[in-house]
Formats: C-alpha cells, structure tokens, sequence
C-alpha cells in the first residue's frame, strides 16, 4: 500500500494532532495553519486524507469544517473519532503569579471553558487563534502575563507550565474529528470501529408546511437512528437552511436509496457527505501541575 500522507489542524500539539497520533498506524502527517487550509490541500492533491475537528460535546458543531465540507470542496467523511478534551491554562515557564492579562486559544476550547474564565478572569481580553498549539506557542514567546488554553503536550513543546488543570466547564468533554478524503482509499489504522455511521446533506423546498416532519418520517419508519439533526443556513437568505443528519448505520443499497427517493418526491435533495467507521479513542493524558 503506498503511504498514507494525512494533514491535519496543526502544529504540533494541537487535539486533532493527538486524534491522528492516536488512530493512524504510520504515515507522512502534513501540519496545516487552519481548517480551510488542510481541506484545501485534500481538495488540491497535495495529501491523501485531512483531519479537521467536526463536533464538541459542550459546544457543538465546528461550522467552519462543516459550512467549508457543504460549500467549498467536494470530499467525503471517511472516518471519525471520538476524542476525550481536556483543556487545561497554560502559562511561561517563568510565570510567578504576575497578573495575567491576556489569554489565547482556539474559539472552541474557549466556548468549553466559558464558565471557568467568567469566574477567574471577568473581563479578560480574549484572543483567538486558529487552534490551541498555536497559542501555546504565542504564550511561550510572549511571556507571563499572557496565558493559553490547550492540552498537555502543548505545555510540553513549549515549556508551559500548567497553571490550572481541567478548566473545561463540563467533565464530559469530548470532540468527534473527522477524518476526509477526495477519492476515497483505505486507511491504515491502529483501532477498531465502534460502530458505522452515514452522514446526509438535506436540503428543503420552500415553504412546504410540515416538510422536516415529513424528512424525518422516512427515516422513522425504516426504523432508521438518527445521531444527530442540525439546520446551518444556506446562505442563499435569511430563513434558508440545509439539514446535516447523521445516521447510526453504515450506507445500503436499500434504506438510504429508498428515503433519497421519498425525499425527492417531496422537492427535497439529499446528497450523501460520507459512509464511515467511528473510533472511540481513548488518551492518557498525564497531567504535571505548576
Ligand atoms: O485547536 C486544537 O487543538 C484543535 O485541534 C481544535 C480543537 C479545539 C478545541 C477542542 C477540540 C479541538
């Protein structure tokens, strides 16, 4: 098999990083700067396959990676994992209790920690950056008044200290990432899927009273488990949305033909965004506090 080239959310010390490390089995692993900058690049050829995160436990849908998969490339979801997150503040190595003006992170590490900075730090000034490792990096060259939020092997490549441990507002913090590719080929992994999933694009026609009841029946009555139904707009106007369900059963010739085909007659589109095998991964992440 020739070798598996995977780009993910980078650098180094990223969770998505982690994600990879934990699941691949071997391969060439491409850092890119951004979500749109690693899709790009599975777009393009450059890389066989992308890891970009997709959903948060606490916060919800990562819109970008799912607004840029709808809208601006044309890939599939091969694969997902299921991470555990643990978000942790991050301060320089030389920190000694200066008072911390600043502190840096992801968008979604700081929605998962909202509470906890409310509480310890009303008012601080924010900066968001385009993942967690990337602001450790930033704390490392700024010095002690400036923190980040991120996980424990960034502390680790940058010499951080971990000032706080587990500063996620809920225990049960996990991120699903998903794992994508252009022309779907095998992959070379070190787990065993938990369980297949299909994920559907669905789109409405306009003003047809009771038309997502009518979507949601023809999974229904197949006995069909839905994992999950979110409306994203469709950014055509306001009241225009598209639907992304995720169902729990990997795609066949007889279910998922059959609701396109009673979606269709109802004036509604369904386009299919990936049929994959879901990893649970579990990571031991030791934690040093300062
Ligand atoms: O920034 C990172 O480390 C990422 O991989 C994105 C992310 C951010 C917060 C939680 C999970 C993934």
């Amino acid at each position: 098999m020739e070798e598996q080239t995977i780009g993910y959310l980078g650098p180094k010390g990223t969770f998505t990083k982690m994600a990879v490390d934990a699941l691949f089995d071997g391969g060439n692993f491409i850092s890119y700067e951004s979500i749109p900058a690693c899709l790009d690049a599975v777009e393009e050829g450059e890389i066989t396959t992308g890891v970009v995160p997709l959903e948060n436990a606490i916060e919800g849908s990562v819109h970008l990676t799912i607004d840029y998969l709808v809208h601006y490339v044309n890939q599939s979801i091969i694969a997902e994992m299921t991470v555990p997150i643990k978000q942790h503040l991050l301060v320089h190595s030389q920190y000694n209790g200066e008072k911390i003006e600043r502190i840096y992170s992801h968008s979604q590490a700081i929605a998962q920690c909202h509470q906890y900075l409310h509480k310890n730090f009303p008012g601080i000034k924010i900066e968001y950056t385009t993942s967690t490792a990337k602001a450790a990096e930033i704390a490392a060259s700024s010095g002690p008044k400036v923190a980040a939020i991120g996980n424990h092997l960034a502390a680790e490549r940058n010499q951080l200290k971990i000032l706080e441990d587990n500063i996620h507002d809920y225990d049960n913090n996990h991120t699903r990432f998903a794992v994508v590719q252009k022309n779907p080929k095998t992959l070379k992994v070190k787990d065993h899927p938990h369980k297949q999933k299909t994920t559907v694009m669905i789109t409405l026609p306009q003003d047809y009273v009771g038309a997502l009841h009518q979507v949601l029946a023809a999974f229904a009555w197949r006995k069909m488990n839905l994992s999950k139904i979110e409306s994203r707009p469709l950014k055509t106007g306001l009241g225009n949305y598209y639907f992304i369900i995720d169902v729990e059963q990997a795609y066949d010739q007889i279910m998922f033909p059959g609701v396109k085909a009673e979606l269709e007659a109802l004036g509604c589109q369904m386009k299919l965004l990936g049929t994959y095998p879901s990893y649970q991964i579990s990571l031991h992440t030791p934690v040093k506090k300062a």
